[in-house]
């Protein structure tokens, strides 16, 4: 059963559709990134999943039963992109006022504070007060506040920025074990190849509208162009290369990169260069990066950009 069923999510400000009917099932214990340009619609499809502001048409089932934000707000937990980190307050203090607020009672609170931050070695913080901390110090309180109540659903937007390459992999680490046990999270970000190597699913959306959902593995699938690289171990010549089989796209002297062309299989390809007298080290299949298959998509809008880096 899934721990979260959109169906047909609609929100509008004014005239802007922000999210115009939005469907969309996630299983429990996947990692699911909710991908899209700047103004897609996220952030306001995130709040309606998060209580924050209520659907103009749709419905939310949240673990089987319609949302009700008052009481399953316990269960989940929402790292926004803005961080809401009280400045003044001291970080056990305020770790501790946290976790209350999520319904842990002070002995509780106080236990898992503990256990998370030696996790994250985080021991020799407890007095001090958050306009102490660097960014990437203050991110890593942000997470463990957002997941001291061990929530269902774990909502995180750019996890990952301002942290250095050891905290972001403690984080990435985290969110891997919180998903083995059985949590569920979201992840929200603009950084393409952390998607690739963290989300089992993705859902893109664009302009308030879904416009592509399925795994990592699907979505490159659908997306890939009959590319390949063939690699050999004997020079090769332009007199290999003239045929109707492929499109070459790029060539150097022991290797190539070939599009296939319709009605040819890779047999055909490798029993023309076997013919040929050529001895083949290697033949992959080069699929798109998501990168590239989300600036395909998104395309002709101005955000497309933000992707292309
Ligand atoms: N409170 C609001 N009042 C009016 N319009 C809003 C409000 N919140 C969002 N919008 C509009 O709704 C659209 C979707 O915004 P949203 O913040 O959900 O996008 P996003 O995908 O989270 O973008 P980003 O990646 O930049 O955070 C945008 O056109 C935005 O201007």
């Amino acid at each position: 059963m899934p721990i979260l069923q959109i169906n047909n999510l609609t929100k509008n400000f004014a005239t802007q559709k922000a999210v115009n009917n939005i469907s969309l099932n996630i299983e429990k214990g996947q990692i699911f990134g909710l991908l899209g340009p700047n103004g897609a619609g996220k952030t306001t499809l995130i709040r309606m999943i998060t209580g924050i502001f209520y659907p103009d048409q749709g419905e939310i089932i949240f673990d089987g039963k319609p949302f009700d934000p008052i009481n399953d707000i316990a269960y989940i937990g929402y790292m926004p992109e803005e961080r809401g980190l009280y400045k003044k307050m001291k970080i056990g203090e305020q770790a501790l006022y946290l976790a209350q607020l999520k319904g842990l009672s002070k002995a509780d609170a106080t236990a898992k504070i503990k256990e998370w931050f030696n996790r994250f070695d985080m021991q020799s913080w407890w007095n001090k007060k958050v306009e102490d901390l660097s960014k990437g110090m203050s991110q890593k309180l942000q997470f463990v506040t957002t997941v001291l109540h061990n929530p269902k659903l774990i909502i995180l937007d750019e996890p990952f920025s301002g942290l250095d390459p050891v905290n972001a992999n403690l984080i990435r680490d985290e969110i891997y074990r919180m998903a083995k046990e059985g949590a569920t999270i979201i992840f929200s970000t603009h950084r393409m190849e952390q998607v690739e190597e963290i989300c089992d699913h993705i859902v893109l959306v664009n302009k308030g509208e879904k416009i592509l959902d399925g795994t990592v593995n699907q979505v490159k699938q659908e997306f890939k162009e009959n590319l390949f690289k063939v690699t050999f171990n004997n020079e090769l010549l332009a007199e290999h290369l003239a045929i109707h089989l492929f499109e070459v796209k790029e060539k150097k002297n022991n290797s190539i990169i070939l599009q296939r062309n319709e009605g040819f299989s890779n047999n055909d390809i490798i029993q023309y260069f076997i013919n040929k007298g050529l001895s083949i080290e290697s033949f992959n299949e080069i699929l798109p990066s998501l990168n590239q298959i989300f600036i395909k998509l998104v395309e002709g809008t101005p955000t497309a950009r933000q992707f292309n880096n």
